[in-house]
């Protein structure tokens, strides 16, 4: 294995780039020169890093929807009422699933299909085929700061593309874009093509444009126990970090119970803080952000803004910088304009009457905080370990060995093993940790609070109480209660 964690030289980046460039007829419009002018005259108020930085220092909590159709005109509009309409804070482009494995050839029939049938035939927008000219018409049209939002395992592309027409901000990584997005796509090459697409952020910063990055912090969506989940999103700062990275959002998905979820951005903000330090990456800007429910939605759509309320009402007070909004159609796929605004006005509306308050600190806040910055710390640890001290190395071999293990992940380089369930508070825990390196105190603990469970409902712990918290939604309940 040739993958180091280490700054690419330039002439390393500039090497792999004019590859990369040729992926499809849109690269070659690429001019990083042309681009850093064009950067500069990005005014703070539409540039995310500095928008994050700022709502941090205020105290502000910002919403944020995903969004994006197959054509540029109709994203534009689509943005546009998100902006006016819905009050978001910042833009997405979400981008479509054929871009996201590549496959542009494929996006060209899409749009060609759109354009004949007037209306989108892909599920977000296609950035690659639109190309810089495309991608900067949409982000001159609105009037605040543009991130581009997918899942793609090589998204140097990509990244190229959107980073030239003025989006500031790229959500993403090797681990959090390959384990819950593919099935056999190696870690060694996502990390990889991930490095690139972070030196190119370093590229940018080293010339005075700054740029965020954001880990996708939820990963599967589904019972993924914080501590997991933070050790991801820690260790791809860190990768960001390394090739020049200066602005980083790290991010958690919400798994319901209340006081765990803040303690989980709590943990993530400071843990992440202590290893940028700890590996002497001075000035990196660290925010967070928290995705409302990942998980199945009610279809009922009063039900749905209940869910909506209360993943505002966790991001209010957590603290976190940013909140990515869900919609009443979450339960029936692509939402209508109309409906992801609403998603939006409920947000809004919850964060500004939260605005100022925050989940004060308590003995039974700052447990959960210290549990689950103690078995992040496992999994670094353990990482650090087996890589020789080499993270990106120790990341891909961390995985191989199920030292971190995202459960329900469709990665064939996902181990597997480990399984979560929820406490009888409906915390996440650790049912069976696989090979996930707990110290026995932690293993102990999670075991006591899921057979306070098992008592509370008569019965034996185990992956019933998996099963049964997987399919609690769909009932309306968090916890997967016996009939
Ligand atoms: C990570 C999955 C989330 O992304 C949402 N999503 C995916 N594509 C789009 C899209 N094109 N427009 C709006 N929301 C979208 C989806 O509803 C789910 O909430």
């Amino acid at each position: 294995m040739n993958l180091r964690n280490r700054k690419l030289t330039e002439e390393e980046f500039m090497g792999i780039r004019s590859d990369v460039l040729t992926h499809w007829p849109t690269g070659k419009d690429v001019d990083l020169d042309e681009a850093v002018e064009y950067l500069k005259k990005v005014p703070d108020e539409k540039n995310v890093a500095k928008k994050l930085r700022k709502a941090k220092e205020e105290g502000v909590t910002l919403a944020q929807p995903r969004a994006g159709v197959a054509l540029i005109e109709d994203h534009i509009e689509l943005l546009l009422h998100l902006e006016k309409e819905g009050g978001a804070d910042l833009l997405p482009s979400t981008i479509d699933s054929y871009t996201r494995q590549n496959r542009y050839a494929e996006c060209q029939v899409g749009i060609e299909e759109s354009i004949r049938l007037g209306r989108s035939m892909l599920n977000g927008f296609p950035a690659v085929n639109h190309g810089v000219a495309g991608c900067r018409r949409v982000f001159e049209a609105i009037h605040v700061p543009l991130q581009a939002r997918h899942g793609t395992p090589d998204a140097r592309l990509l990244s190229e593309i959107i980073h030239a027409s003025g989006w500031t901000s790229n959500e993403g990584g090797g681990i959090s874009y390959n384990i819950p997005y593919a099935k056999s796509v190696s870690m060694e090459k996502t990390i990889t093509d991930w490095q690139y697409c972070d030196r190119l952020v370093g590229y940018y910063e080293e010339r005075g444009i700054e740029l965020n990055r954001e880990p996708f912090g939820p990963l599967t969506g589904t019972l993924v126990p914080p501590s997991t989940s933070n050790a991801v999103a820690v260790i791809e700062a860190l990768l960001a970090a390394e090739q020049g990275v200066k602005n980083i959002t790290v991010g958690y998905g919400q798994c319901g119970n209340l006081l765990q979820d803040i303690a989980a951005i709590r943990a993530l903000e400071s843990q992440t803080d202590e290893y940028l330090k700890r590996f002497g990456y001075e000035g990196v800007y660290v925010t967070t952000v928290f995705h409302q429910w990942m998980g199945g939605f009610p279809e009922d759509e009063a039900k749905a803004f209940g869910v909506i309320s209360l993943g505002s009402t966790a991001a209010a007070l957590a603290g976190a910088t940013k909140v990515i909004v869900k919609t009443p159609h979450e339960a029936l796929g692509i939402p209508t304009k109309e409906a992801n605004a609403q998603g939006i006005r409920d947000t809004k509306m919850t964060l500004n009457m939260l605005k100022g308050q925050r989940m004060p600190m308590s003995t039974e806040l700052a447990d959960e905080i210290t549990i689950i910055k103690a078995e992040t710390a496992c999994m670094i640890e353990k990482v650090l370990e087996v890589g020789k001290g080499d993270l990106a190395r120790g990341t891909v071999e961390g995985f191989r060995l199920g030292l971190i293990d995202v459960p329900f992940a469709p990665s064939k380089y996902n181990y597997g093993k480990m399984m979560p369930a929820r406490d009888n508070t409906g915390a996440v825990r650790y049912l069976n940790a696989g090979n996930v390196p707990l110290t026995k105190e932690l293993l102990d603990f999670n075991k006591a609070k899921l057979e306070e469970r098992g008592n509370y409902e008569h019965r034996k712990v185990g992956f019933q109480m998996t099963v049964d918290d997987i399919f609690a939604v769909g009932k309306g309940m968090l916890i997967g209660r016996p009939e």
